[in-house]
C-alpha cells in the first residue's frame, strides 16, 4: 500500500515537471464506436492542449505496451537482416512505402540522420517482409489498424473541439492506410542506434557508416523520465550563454561531423501519434517559443502533435509543432538505442483543405467584422 502511494507520489512529481498536458482516453481510443461522453471530454481537453502546446500525451489509449514492444522486436529483426535482403524492401522513388537506411534523410534540409525507418503505407502483404520474417505482416497489420482506430477517435474529438459536425474530419480521412496514392497516412517504425563516440584518429564517415550498424539492442528503458531542464548558467558559471543558445546545451555534438537523430521539422499531415520506448533526445519548440524543450517519457503513453494541415485548417488555432530528436548529452542515454513508432494521419489526397470549412471563433469573427467595416468605410469615402 505504502509502496504504491510512494511510487504514485513520485510519478505525480515527475508528471508535474512535464511540459505536456496528459489526456486519459478511458480505454476506448481504439473502439469502433467510442463512448460519446469520452469523445466529448477528450475534445474539450484537446482544445486547450493543442491550442496552448500543440501536443498532448494520451494515456489509457487502448494500444497495449506488449503490442508496441513486439512491433519493435520485428523492426529489430528486420534491421538485423543481411543488407541484400533489406534492399528488397527499400523505399523507392515516388512511393513513401519501404525501408530507409541511416544517413539518407535530412529533415532539416542539411543534417544527415542516424536512424533506420520502415514506412508502411499499405497493408498489402507483397510490400511487407513476411518471407524473411514470418509473423511480421499479421502483427504490424493489427497494430496499424489500432493506430487507424485511435486516429479516428482523435479526428472525432477534434471535430468536437472545433464545434463542427462529429464526422467532419472522419469523412475526409476515409482512406487511411490504402496506399499513398489515395491517402498519405503512414505508420513509420523507427530505430535510433546507440551513439558511441569515435576514438580520435578514426575516419570522418565512421558515424554514418560504422556507428549505425545494428547493435541488437531490444528496447531497454521503461522508466518515466522527466529530468528537469538543465540550466546552462548553473552548470557552467563562466559560460555567459544567451537564451537562444540553450538548445545547444542539451545536445551532444559528435567530434567528427554534423549528424543528428532527427532534424528539426514540423509534420505536414493533420496530426501525428508517436509512441517511444525512451525519450532519447526528443525535443519540441512550444508555440510562441524559440527554446527547445525536452518532452520527457511516460512509458506506454502516446504523444499527439499537430501537423501543418491541421494548422492551416484551423487558421493556426492548433499550431504545427516543431520538433527534433537530438543526440542526448548524457553518455549513458545516447549509448542506448531508441525505438519509436509514428503514425502520420493525413486526409485523403482528393480533400480540399480550406480554413473556411470551419466556423470562426468570436475573436476571429470580430477581426473579420472590423476588416469588413474598414473596407466599406473606405469604399464609401471613395464614392
Ligand atoms: O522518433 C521520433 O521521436 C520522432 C520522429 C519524427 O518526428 C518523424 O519521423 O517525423
Ligand atoms: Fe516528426
Amino acid at each position: 500500500m505504502l509502496k504504491t502511494k510512494t511510487s504514485d507520489d513520485k510519478l505525480d512529481t515527475l508528471l508535474s515537471r512535464s511540459a505536456v498536458p496528459i489526456i486519459d482516453l478511458a480505454h476506448c481510443g481504439t473502439e469502433e464506436v467510442p463512448v460519446k461522453s469520452v469523445v466529448n471530454r477528450v475534445g474539450h481537453q484537446l482544445q486547450k492542449a493543442l491550442s496552448e502546446k500543440g501536443m498532448a500525451l494520451l494515456v489509457n489509449h487502448g494500444i497495449s505496451d506488449e503490442k508496441l514492444k513486439t512491433a519493435w522486436d520485428h523492426l529489430d529483426d528486420f534491421v538485423d537482416l543481411e543488407a541484400d535482403v533489406k534492399q528488397l524492401y527499400i523505399r523507392s522513388d515516388g512511393d513513401n512505402h519501404g525501408y530507409v537506411s541511416p544517413g539518407n534523410e535530412r529533415f532539416d534540409g542539411k543534417t544527415p540522420e542516424l536512424r533506420h525507418a520502415f514506412n508502411i503505407c499499405t497493408l498489402n502483404v507483397q510490400n511487407l517482409p513476411e518471407e524473411p520474417l514470418p509473423g511480421f505482416t499479421d502483427h504490424i497489420s493489427a497494430l496499424a489498424n489500432d493506430f487507424k482506430a485511435l486516429a479516428s477517435f482523435i479526428l472525432q474529438a477534434l471535430a468536437v473541439s472545433l464545434d463542427i459536425p462529429p464526422t467532419f474530419f472522419l469523412e475526409k480521412h476515409s482512406r487511411m492506410m490504402s496506399g499513398d496514392h489515395d491517402n498519405m497516412t503512414t505508420l513509420r517504425m523507427l530505430y535510433y542506434p546507440p551513439i558511441v563516440d569515435d576514438e580520435p584518429g578514426h575516419g570522418q564517415n565512421e558515424v554514418i557508416k560504422g556507428r549505425c550498424q545494428y547493435s541488437y539492442q531490444r528496447c531497454l528503458s521503461d522508466q518515466p523520465d522527466f529530468r528537469p531542464e538543465r540550466n546552462p548558467l548553473e552548470d557552467e558559471p563562466d559560460n555567459m550563454q544567451t537564451n537562444g543558445k540553450d538548445a545547444e546545451m542539451s545536445e551532444h555534438k559528435l567530434p567528427n561531423g554534423e549528424v543528428i537523430r532527427c532534424g528539426a521539422h514540423v509534420d505536414y499531415g493533420t496530426f501525428t501519434l508517436l509512441a517511444q520506448d525512451s525519450e532519447g533526445g526528443l525535443e519540441v519548440k512550444l508555440p510562441g517559443s524559440e527554446k527547445w524543450t525536452r518532452v520527457g517519457h511516460l512509458p506506454g503513453a502516446i504523444l499527439v502533435n499537430c501537423g501543418e494541415i491541421l494548422s492551416i485548417w484551423t487558421r493556426e488555432r492548433y499550431p504545427a509543432l516543431q520538433h527534433r530528436v537530438v543526440i542526448p548529452e548524457q553518455e549513458h542515454i545516447r549509448s542506448r538505442g531508441r525505438h519509436s513508432i509514428a503514425f502520420f494521419c493525413h486526409p485523403d489526397n482528393i480533400t480540399m483543405i480550406s480554413p473556411n470549412d470551419l466556423p470562426q471563433t468570436d475573436a476571429e469573427q470580430s477581426t473579420t467584422c472590423l476588416k469588413q467595416r474598414k473596407k466599406s468605410f473606405k469604399a464609401a469615402k471613395e464614392r
